[in-house]
């Protein structure tokens, strides 16, 4: 599973949870055991534990040893002290021997039964054939001492009353030691009262310690369940954006901008959500299933099969809501993904849907969207609003059921109500740790939706990569050459070459105009010089070195690319300008916004470079978002100037003065003018004229009239004759030539 993978490098977080857990799990399934001693021991027995008292009269425990056999005595003898002063004895064994089932114990609570019974008058028929009148303690003890009736008899008559109780007996010489002690203890003084409330004080106090183990466990889990979870998030966010980062455009195309935004945020939303839960519950279910089933199976109650009803019946609930509710979970992400698509055109679009009054029509094409993923919500939702209910009503029926079965067992002595309200709460336990591995196993296949979105992203390469032997331009080689060479290229999913056969070559000083109609091609061809796409034919070289051979940071550092859609970051002018990074000084960026005429309306803003620019250049106009774009490019001071189509929004004043200001400054680089307009690149060293990705003309202004069709029908389209010094002879003889 690729939840399971993302703890790769967090072992560690995941066995410090384990242990948190089986810690919290220990300490919160002890509670039961404590509350069904309270009830036992604290209610039923008045505090007392053991049939061994803490103390006994010296007298008392002879009268006990007269029932027990000789290593029984000698087992009690061992157990108390020598009489003190008043002649009391104080236990000095071990608690393991005072415990139920103990050597002391075993030893002490059935003599402890006969002498409560002698002390109450036992009719002598009972004992000994031919007895008559009413025997107590104090007639066996003269009669033993007399030598009347031999200690064996009385061990004798002791373990024959045990057997007469049949299966009773446990529960019975219990509970009559029980009150023997409870008798003596007053004999000596000591109050009842104050015997079980130390009893309750203390098992208040363990189970406090133990509820404040579990909290502060609980707590260390989830700490360390939300650290883990934040950091995977983090570092799967980080990893997946520094790969998109790294995406050309044609694998932000594949996948769409808007789904890789819902991969980046709510998908990996889902995972980090799905990881806390993995550490909390899917962790902790089957732990504390298995300790409750472990505490269970030591109550020997008889009741197990009660939990194999409750595991079946919690099992058949969440399978039906599972089969339900599973493929609607499936098809959510896909739904998400589409809202936020729908999403996002609108918001891009505002304007132009508001210019066409589009409004409903976009507003139902948005409810569209939402309505299937609120149907599928609405289903799942209410498909899941079930479960609750019905795992109430399988918890009560279960516990119905204890109850039923245990109440016989409680009647026949076999069981204390406490073991059977102790078996209850585990019962519960185990059912809940089904429950919630269950339901969780309904929210991990959305989670693993999610893990297998992002992972496909990361597992996508960039089409463009670092060359595999780098090389950079010789010492001596020319700066700022640019050449194509008979290069040709085709968009990945497209079937024929959008751009064949162009070459041309631009020297350091030089300025290389291209000019065509709409679609014929333009953007394509500049976009392959920073290597936004690589050829797929023939090659772009730079100085001498193949673009694909220069290390992509040595070539975007080389190459300054002004987009047709001017694009502005958050932050201020100076933020902007200085986007190369470091490299670029103050000077270079006040040098570099005055050749792109942006100085005046900088310095007109308040606070000059360092005023803010909003989201995406919103609070700049479209002319200044271009002029701060060509000033971000030319900044960096690179080799190759790349402009596509980036004077569109500038008037003509302004255009031919950055125009002048380019020829004047960028004696040493390259300058690649992608224009519609005629004005633009007419001065150009050299044009090249595209259609339809053809090459159908190339040289200087001058030439292209007089040779090329395509551009006199472009330069006509914007200019006179008179203004392109041609005669109407001159012009009709090019057109019927066509293009030479
Ligand atoms: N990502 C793409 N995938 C497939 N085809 C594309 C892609 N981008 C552009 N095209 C197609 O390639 C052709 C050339 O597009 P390009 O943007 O280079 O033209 P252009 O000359 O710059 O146009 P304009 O002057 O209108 O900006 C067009 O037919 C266009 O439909």
């Amino acid at each position: 599973m690729r939840i399971i993978k993302l703890f790769k490098n967090h072992v560690l977080a995941l066995v410090t949870a384990v242990a948190l857990i089986i810690i919290s799990c220990n300490a919160d399934l002890a509670l039961p055991t404590y509350m069904s001693e309270i009830v036992d021991v604290g209610i039923q027995q008045g505090g007392i534990e053991s049939p061994a008292p803490d103390t006994i009269r010296a007298e008392s425990l002879s009268d006990l040893e007269l029932f027990m056999p000789e290593d029984d005595m000698a087992t009690v003898e061992a157990a108390y002290s020598e009489p003190d002063a008043e002649g009391i004895r104080t236990y000095v064994g071990s608690e393991a021997d005072r415990a139920e089932d103990g050597a002391v114990s075993d030893a002490i609570s059935l003599p402890e039964t006969v002498v409560l019974s002698l002390e109450q008058g036992v009719d002598a028929s009972t004992v000994a054939d031919g007895m008559t009148g009413t025997l107590d303690m104090q007639t066996v003890r003269g009669a033993c001492e007399a030598g009347i009736i031999p200690k064996e008899k009385l061990v004798e008559a002791a373990s024959a009353m045990s057997d007469s109780m049949g299966s009773m007996g446990g529960s019975i010489v219990k509970q009559r030691a029980v009150s023997y002690v409870q008798q003596e203890y007053e004999a000596q003084g000591i109050s009842l009262t104050d015997v079980q409330n130390s009893y309750l004080a203390s098992m208040s106090l363990k189970m406090f310690g133990l509820c404040a183990v579990s909290l502060v466990a609980t707590i260390l889990t989830g700490a360390v369940a939300s650290h883990t979870a934040c950091t995977i998030a983090r570092d799967l966010r980080r990893q997946t954006f520094d790969r998109v980062m790294h995406f050309s455009p044609a694998e932000i195309g594949k996948f769409s901008q808007a789904s890789l935004i819902t991969r980046c945020t709510n998908d990996i939303q889902q995972i980090q959500m799905a990881t806390t839960l993995f550490i909390r519950m899917v962790l902790m279910a089957p732990i504390m299933g298995v300790v409750a089933v472990m505490r269970v199976l030591a109550t020997h109650t008889g009741l197990e099969w009660a939990i194999g009803v409750a595991v079946i019946a919690v099992c058949a609930v969440v399978g039906v809501l599972m089969g339900l509710t599973m493929p609607k979970f499936k098809k959510m992400q896909k739904f998400v993904d589409r809202v936020n698509l729908v999403a996002r055109e609108m918001l891009d679009g505002v304007m132009p849907i508001r210019a066409f009054g589009r409004q409903d029509h976009e507003l139902e094409r948005f409810d569209d969207a939402s309505r299937d993923l609120m149907d599928t919500q609405l289903f799942t939702n209410r498909a899941m609003s079930f479960m609750m209910p019905l795992m109430m009503l399988v918890m009560n029926c279960v516990t119905v059921l204890i109850v039923w079965a245990g109440s016989h067992g409680v009647n026949d002595g076999v069981m204390q109500v406490g073991d059977m309200m102790a078996f209850i709460s585990y019962t519960m336990q185990i059912v809940m740790a089904f429950m919630i591995l269950t339901m969780v196993s309904v929210m991990l296949p959305r989670a693993e939706v999610a893990a297998e979105r992002v992972e496909e992203v990361l597992s996508t390469q960039s089409s463009i990569k670092e060359p595999k032997r780098p090389q950079l331009p010789a010492a001596d080689a020319p700066r700022g050459e640019l050449a194509f060479k008979n290069v040709s290229f085709q968009y990945p999913d497209a079937r024929e070459d959008v751009i064949s056969g162009v070459s041309f070559t631009v020297h350091a000083g030089q300025t290389l105009g291209v000019i065509g109609s709409t679609g014929c091609g333009k953007s394509t061809l500049v976009q392959l010089i920073p290597r936004l796409y690589d050829v797929t034919g023939g090659k772009v070289t730079l100085d001498g070195i193949d673009v694909r051979d220069l290390p992509l940071s040595e070539l975007r550092r080389r190459v300054g690319y002004v987009p047709q859609q001017g694009m502005l970051f958050s932050g201020t002018v100076e933020s902007n300008l200085k986007f190369a990074g470091e490299s670029v000084t103050d000077d270079a960026m006040r040098e570099a916004a005055a050749i792109a005429q942006a100085t005046g309306f900088i310095e007109e803003r308040e606070g000059g470079f360092g005023s803010e620019i909003s989201q995406g250049g919103g609070n700049v106009s479209g002319g200044q978002r271009q002029r701060l774009s060509i000033a971000r490019a030319l900044a960096k001071r690179p080799e190759v100037v790349v402009f596509d189509d980036s004077f569109s929004a500038l008037d003509y004043k302004t255009d031919a003065r950055l125009r002048e200001e380019l020829a004047r400054t960028q004696k040493e680089a390259a300058i690649v003018v992608v224009a519609q307009r005629i004005a633009t690149i007419m001065h150009a060293d050299q044009i090249v004229v595209l259609d339809d990705g053809q090459v159908v003309g190339q040289g200087t202004h001058e030439e292209l009239l007089r040779s090329c069709a395509a551009y006199l029908e472009i330069a006509q389209s914007q200019l006179s004759a008179k203004e392109l010094g041609l005669t109407q002879e001159e012009i009709s003889a090019v057109m019927e030539g066509g293009s030479r």
